[in-house]
């Protein structure tokens, strides 16, 4: 099974060539003449060979990748990058003495899975999407060969509103971190609207920058349905799958790092910690703001880009606020940019977006847990704080729920809107409008941002 799942995927090598060929005169003649006689030698089946020059070359294309800003990486440094985990991946599955073991053979397969994922996160797509097809396919082997019983050893979450009890349960972390449920007040309140026309809502909400919660919109995606997005259900889809993950409580804190690690770590250390990581309080971990649907495009058969996403605003000027966060609202924003950026948030009980704003349209689908949210729109940015440098410009200084009056006496005159957004609701954020996301439960929202 496993080599024959080798042979089915298996590019052909005019392909690959072709794909290097492109790059000539783009990289230097050595590099190019090197990631050549990797692909050569990889299907002259010197597979010992292939592998070490893919690791010295993705070595080189880590430095070219990793120095300056992400956005002026030239994409021919994040091809040579995908090409050349896809010779390393395919070079360790094919040197893997298929022993009939099961231990390991599946340490084989979650180092090239591995491999696959560096690519798919550093890289860019090559070969009509090889390397999320390949890695669906090791993810798939490697489940498979997980003894019955521990696939699905994983509880529930809820993703109910009305089970709370539920959720606690299930959720220790938020035992644990003693979440605070803020009081909405009606002066303060979001309002909802059922399932809008695109007319109403582009008129009443897109066109005036007016916040609005749609329900009976998303409640039919099959990841809303019979709740279908659980923790066993992640792991069993995309368990050994490498992802990104931040760690400490907000991105603006000395002490915020960014981790890589498998989404099964993820969920086992910080989503649903263990009694004993319990009691020594562990930092905050949240899978935020990543293009999960495009790194594992199964997990697009869950959902649906809400009808909305699609209409367009031409007058609206989309040539300030670009930068900020790294990654968030850092993409130059491109008038023909018709795609509509999906992104993954998946976390525990109590992860903090710090207040900020991005450039996009933004629907914010709630599909598993509660989060607080608050905003602020654009006219209130002069009682806000925001930072002053180039990075974080569009992210305000002010820790929303417990401000320091003395440093931000202005804040508490800005005037906001709030909700606790639930499973089923989608949350309309129009472009700048400032917004801060306190987690309450385990929780997992899509955000979809257009132009
Ligand atoms: O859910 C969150 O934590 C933040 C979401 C957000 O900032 C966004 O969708 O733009
Ligand atoms: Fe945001």
């Amino acid at each position: 099974m496993f080599q024959q799942v080798l042979k089915d995927l298996m590019p052909k090598k005019a392909s690959v060539m072709n794909e290097v060929s492109l790059m000539r005169g783009k990289i230097s003649p050595d590099v190019n003449f090197l990631i050549n006689s990797c692909v050569e030698d990889y299907f002259n089946e010197k597979h010992q060979l292939s592998l070490s020059k893919a690791e010295e070359l993705l070595d080189f294309c880590w430095e070219k990748l990793n120095k300056g800003h992400w956005k002026n990486v030239d994409i021919v440094w994040r091809k040579a990058y995908s090409i050349c985990s896809l010779i390393k991946a395919l070079s360790i599955f094919s040197e893997a003495p298929s022993s009939g073991q099961l231990g390991s053979e599946s340490l084989v397969l979650k180092k090239a899975l591995e491999v696959c994922d560096m690519g798919i996160l550093m890289g860019a797509p090559i070969l009509d999407g090889i390397l999320p097809q390949l890695a669906l396919q090791l993810q798939l082997l490697i489940t498979a060969g997980k003894p019955e019983g521990s696939k699905n050893e994983e509880v529930q979450v809820s993703n109910c509103a009305t089970e709370k009890e539920e959720t606690y349960m299930v959720t220790k972390r938020a035992k644990t971190r003693h979440v605070i449920y803020p009081k909405i007040s009606p002066r303060h309140v979001i309002p909802k609207v059922n399932c809008p026309s695109l007319h109403h809502f582009q008129m009443y909400h897109m066109e005036v920058a007016r916040p609005v919660i749609l329900t009976g919109v998303i409640d039919k995606w099959p990841a809303m349905t019979s709740r279908k997005w659980s923790l066993a259900y992640l792991n069993t889809v995309a368990g050994d799958r490498t992802i990104p993950v931040e760690i400490g409580t907000k991105y603006t804190e000395d002490d915020w790092s960014q981790k890589l690690m498998p989404l099964r770590e993820f969920i086992s250390s910080f989503v649903e910690p263990t009694e004993s990581t319990e009691e020594t309080e562990c930092p905050v971990g949240y899978l935020a703001q990543h293009q999960l649907f495009n790194q594992i495009p199964e997990l697009l058969d869950d959902i649906t880009i809400p009808d909305y996403c699609y209409i367009k605003i031409c007058s609206y000027p989309s040539d300030e606020g670009k930068y900020g966060k790294e990654g968030e609202g850092t993409e130059v924003v491109d008038d023909d940019d018709d795609e509509v950026d999906i992104n993954a948030w998946f976390g525990p009980a109590g992860t903090i977006s710090p207040l900020h704003h991005d450039p996009k349209h933004n629907c914010l689908a709630q599909v598993v847990g509660e989060k607080y949210i608050r905003l602020y729109s654009q006219d209130q940015s002069s009682k806000l704080y925001p930072h002053q440098g180039f990075l974080l410009h569009n992210t305000s200084q002010v820790d929303v729920e417990n401000p320091s009056a003395a440093r931000f006496p202005e804040f508490s005159s800005a005037c906001y809107q709030e909700c606790i957004l639930q499973p089923g609701e989608l949350l309309y954020i129009p472009p700048k409008c400032w917004h801060y996301v306190r987690s309450l439960t385990t929780s997992f929202s899509v955000s979809f941002w257009w132009n």
